[in-house]
């Protein structure tokens, strides 16, 4: 199914023009097809079959609230990074018991509140981490379910900054001092070491870097089992690519089958963590051209949206598509898409032909993950509306932050 088809020109979610929603909800807005979503979760949930195991979405992916409750709906568990995210969840209603915590840097407040609703595991990442879990968790009189996030040190063949598997990165522990970690943690009291964790990096287009990953992993999991630990889940974190462009991420089902195969008769459960392929391409954001500047040496569209609500192109030098919405006749010039923010670096879209003139709306495709999440208050503007579609209709899943919210909480000095 197309979730962003065009007919008789006019690009629509689903069924619904975007000129409809932009009328009634304004411009910028990130706008989501509920099908999208539901779809892309539901391949991991059929992939996944019978199978033990959780498909737990990364909330860093998209957080808004709409979106973690129709997947709670969906039946998934959720993949947190801090306090604000499992609240997140909470309020969306998804349960805590399917809540897989990760993160290098986990405040104590942040055990205490994920230990006190009963987070299905604890990610972590360091021994200091492990030495503070378990203090906490005793003061809580409680035991945490730990599972140690390993480094398996293996190029992941993505962006450096999005990387997460190699031994120069922050990320887990060496895979080579994991066994004397595993033991460390089997000991430590208020600690209850239940599986093992990777995630070598985002927006993986090849299979090979996961099973490599995975290989690492299983014949650490046999070692761990000679020593007398043996674990119930095995969790291959997220990273699967989406289609940008044109590359040829795997899919969903190919990833999946492959890891399942591998794990048949291990009697583990398989966790999973996807953010980007459950929603990067089940939403986009909807602009409007302000000016054109065309001039001797480029021709600029300055749209309303820029890199404070959508800083991917900025920090990745990202590809994202961008469509003008109703087309046009027109001559057509090679445009780049910028925004208002006095920033070099703020474009959305660079040396694009289109047909294009003011007061056009443009939508700029994939932005569904890392979009809003990643958006900022830069040059004091308000933030984007966010809009959920279900077939012709449109739901509101977040106002426009107002001039007001810009300064609620901040006070001036007394004179
Ligand atoms: C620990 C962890 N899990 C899951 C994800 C989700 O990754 P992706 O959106 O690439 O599926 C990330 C982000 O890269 C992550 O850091
Ligand atoms: N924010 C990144 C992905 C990082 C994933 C978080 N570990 C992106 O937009 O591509």
């Amino acid at each position: 199914m197309a979730y962003f088809p065009r007919v008789q020109g006019r690009l629509h979610v689903e069924s619904l023009p975007l000129a409809d929603i932009a009328h009634e909800f304004g411009t910028p807005t990130y706008v989501y097809s509920r099908a999208a979503l539901t779809d892309a979760f539901q391949a991991y949930q059929h992939a996944l079959g019978d199978h033990p195991g959780l498909v737990c979405f990364a909330v860093k992916a998209n957080s808004n609230l709409g979106v973690l409750g129709l997947l709670a709906d969906l039946g998934a568990g959720f993949d947190i990074v801090s306090e604000g995210e499992l609240e997140r969840v909470l309020l969306a209603g998804g349960k805590p018991e399917k809540i897989v915590f990760s993160g290098v840097g986990k405040t104590p407040a942040a055990m205490r509140k994920a230990l006190e609703v009963g987070v299905h595991c604890f990610n972590v990442e360091s021994e200091a981490e492990l030495e503070l879990l378990s203090e906490v968790a005793l003061q809580c009189g409680t035991t945490a379910p730990v599972s140690l996030r390993v480094n398996p040190d293996v190029d992941a063949k993505t962006h450096p900054y999005i990387s997460t598997g190699l031994k120069e990165n922050k990320f887990g522990i060496d895979i080579a001092r994991a066994p004397e970690v595993y033991a460390r943690a089997a000991a430590l009291a208020g600690l209850r070491v239940v599986g093992v964790d990777c995630h070598i990096g985002s927006q993986l287009t090849e299979l090979d870097p996961f099973l490599d990953a995975l290989d690492r992993l299983l014949a650490l999991i046999n070692q761990l089992k000679h020593r007398g630990i043996s674990l119930e889940h095995i969790d291959i974190g997220g990273g699967l690519g989406v289609t940008y462009q044109q590359e040829t991420p795997p899919p969903i089902a190919e990833l999946i089958n492959a890891v399942k195969a591998r794990l048949s008769d291990s009697g583990l459960a398989l966790v999973m963590e996807p953010g980007r392929s459950i929603c990067a391409n089940a939403g986009v954001l909807l602009t409007e051209v302000l000016f054109l500047k065309p001039t001797e040496h480029k021709n600029f569209a300055i749209i309303d949206a820029a890199m404070n609500d959508n800083i991917r192109p900025a920090l990745y030098q990202a590809w994202q598509g961008a469509e003008v919405v109703d087309q046009h006749a027109g001559e057509t010039k090679t445009w780049d898409l910028v925004g208002p923010v006095c920033e070099t670096g703020d474009f959305l879209a660079k040396d694009r032909p289109l047909a294009l003139a003011a007061g056009d709306l443009i939508a700029v495709m994939s932005t569904g993950a890392y979009g809003f999440t990643m958006s900022s208050n830069y040059n004091s503007r308000p933030r984007a509306a966010e809009v959920m579609v279900d077939g012709d209709r449109a739901h509101l899943v977040r106002a426009r932050e107002t001039l007001a919210d810009l300064t609620r909480g901040e006070s001036l000095l007394p004179n």
